[in-house]
């Protein structure tokens, strides 16, 4: 009972940090390149080698040597033979000379002697010869050697997530395998005497679990798999035993429900019996006010609401920024942009505010039936308005600070 009813309010902030300090890495392994999405770079990856590796072509058409192209203009074309033809993956042997091209291909490396391109649409072609009404630069239309990379820089630093972009780095270098951090596991325990599956019809005073899938789904939207432990009633020992085998199986626990001070809720005895090191109980926010999150054998208690809004909210703002951390990731926090109040919201904020909304270039708009138990405003939404603690009156034009969900990779600093 102790643990239940002395609950401080802290900062969204506050635990933010609280949670965030105590996430560990859990580990490196090497996966293969076509697995690689999603995970984090555990080294910075460096170019093996200049890209592109040798000076090549641009554009379909001629490589020529551009002193030749001297003193060309419209009343005095100048006449060039080609002597060579070449596609991209070619290389060609001749060397060009005086007033001689090879035809080139798109991606073809530039032939011995050549310094400039004329594109097929810059000349007059006849069947062995061109000609051409303007003079050339030298490395006019080339692509040069190195242009895009240099051998030894680094172009993406570890911690970084791998998004289909650096997906294709790996592959310009030939990894294969691809050093990453491994993903942490995660378990799922829904509780409540209520709750039915999926699959079930209802019944009176039971409602369907939509929790446990939600919190698999955002997981999912992360790339971690997870466990997902049986529904377990509102009962003591019941979910004593669920977490205390969670605690073998798993990095991280991810309860829903029982986490408030009602007669049935049973998480905060049970982090007292198993003597998890809880780092708050209680948070300045709505909803999700009563999100705890524990610490016990190493492993992470993340006490998410029953109530949907709050289970989600607590899920983004707390879970997901550990998992990440945990991943080697650097940028763990969600991305955060201002935008347009698109309605008035007179409601008072004693705690700092998550609203579902529906973000859209520059403006938002609430997602509709927004209290802590609401189902319908998770699933219109894309983002979370924010709106501090101790204000109130906000009015349509109002610019408010916009959290964006689902995004693949997130920012390296917590600015709310
Ligand atoms: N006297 C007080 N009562 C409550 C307080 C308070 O401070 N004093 N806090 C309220 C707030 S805020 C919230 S949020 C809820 C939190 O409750 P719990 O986390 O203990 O969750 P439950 O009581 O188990 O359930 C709350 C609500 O959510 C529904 N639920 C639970 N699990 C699921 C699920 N997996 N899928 C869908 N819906 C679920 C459950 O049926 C309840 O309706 O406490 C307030 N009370
Ligand atoms: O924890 Mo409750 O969700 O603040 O509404
Ligand atoms: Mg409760």
């Amino acid at each position: 009972m102790k643990l239940k009813n002395n609950r401080n309010p802290i900062s969204v902030a506050e635990a933010v940090f609280r949670v965030v300090e105590r996430a560990r890495r859990t580990g490196t392994e090497t996966v293969p390149l076509a697995e690689s999405y999603g995970r984090i770079l555990v080294e910075p990856l460096a170019a093996t080698h200049d890209v592109p590796h040798f000076d090549r072509s641009p554009y379909d058409g001629f490589a020529i040597r551009s002193a030749d192209s001297a003193g060309a203009s419209r009343d005095r074309r100048i006449k060039f033979k080609v002597i060579d033809h070449i596609g991209a993956g070619d290389v060609s042997k001749v060397t060009i000379g005086d007033f001689q091209a090879v035809r080139i291909m798109t991606g073809a490396a530039l032939p011995s002697g050549a310094d400039a391109v004329v594109m097929f649409e810059q000349a007059i072609v006849t069947e062995h010869s061109f000609t051409i009404r303007k003079a050339f630069a030298p490395q006019e239309n080339l692509s040069l050697q190195g242009e895009d990379m240099r051998a030894g820089e680094t172009v993406v630093p570890a911690g970084s997530f791998i998004h289909p972009g650096t997906v294709a780095l790996l592959a310009t270098f030939g990894y294969g395998q691809v050093q990453v951090a491994r993903r942490p596991v995660v378990g799922i325990l829904s509780t409540g005497t209520e709750l039915l599956d999926v699959h079930s019809p209802l019944e009176p005073g039971k409602i369907r679990n939509s929790n446990g899938p939600m919190i698999a789904a955002q997981l999912a939207r992360m790339g971690i798999p997870y466990k997902m432990y049986d529904t377990a009633a509102d009962q003591l020992e019941e979910c004593l035993l669920t977490v205390r085998e969670a605690l073998v199986e798993t990095d991280c626990l991810i309860t829903t429900g029982g986490v408030s001070v009602g007669d049935y809720d049973y998480l905060p005895e049970i982090y007292e019996q198993i003597g998890a090191d809880v780092l708050f109980n209680k948070v300045a926010m709505r909803p999700g006010s009563v999100t705890t999150v524990a610490v016990s054998e190493g492993a992470f208690l993340f006490g998410l609401s029953g109530n949907p809004s709050a289970c989600f909210t607590g899920f983004e703002l707390f879970v997901r920024p550990a998992l990440l951390k945990m991943m080697g990731a650097d940028k763990t926090y969600l991305p955060r942009t201002t935008a347009l109040l698109a309605e008035d919201y007179p409601i008072a904020n004693p705690f700092t505010r998550f609203i579902r909304a529906v973000h859209d270039r520059t403006s938002v708009r609430p997602a509709g039936f927004n209290k802590s138990n609401a189902v319908s405003s998770i699933a219109r939404g894309n983002s979370l308005i924010v709106l501090p603690g101790g204000t109130r009156g906000y009015a349509a034009g109002d610019p408010v600070d916009v959290l964006l969900l689902g995004v693949e990779e997130g920012t390296d600093e917590w600015v709310l």
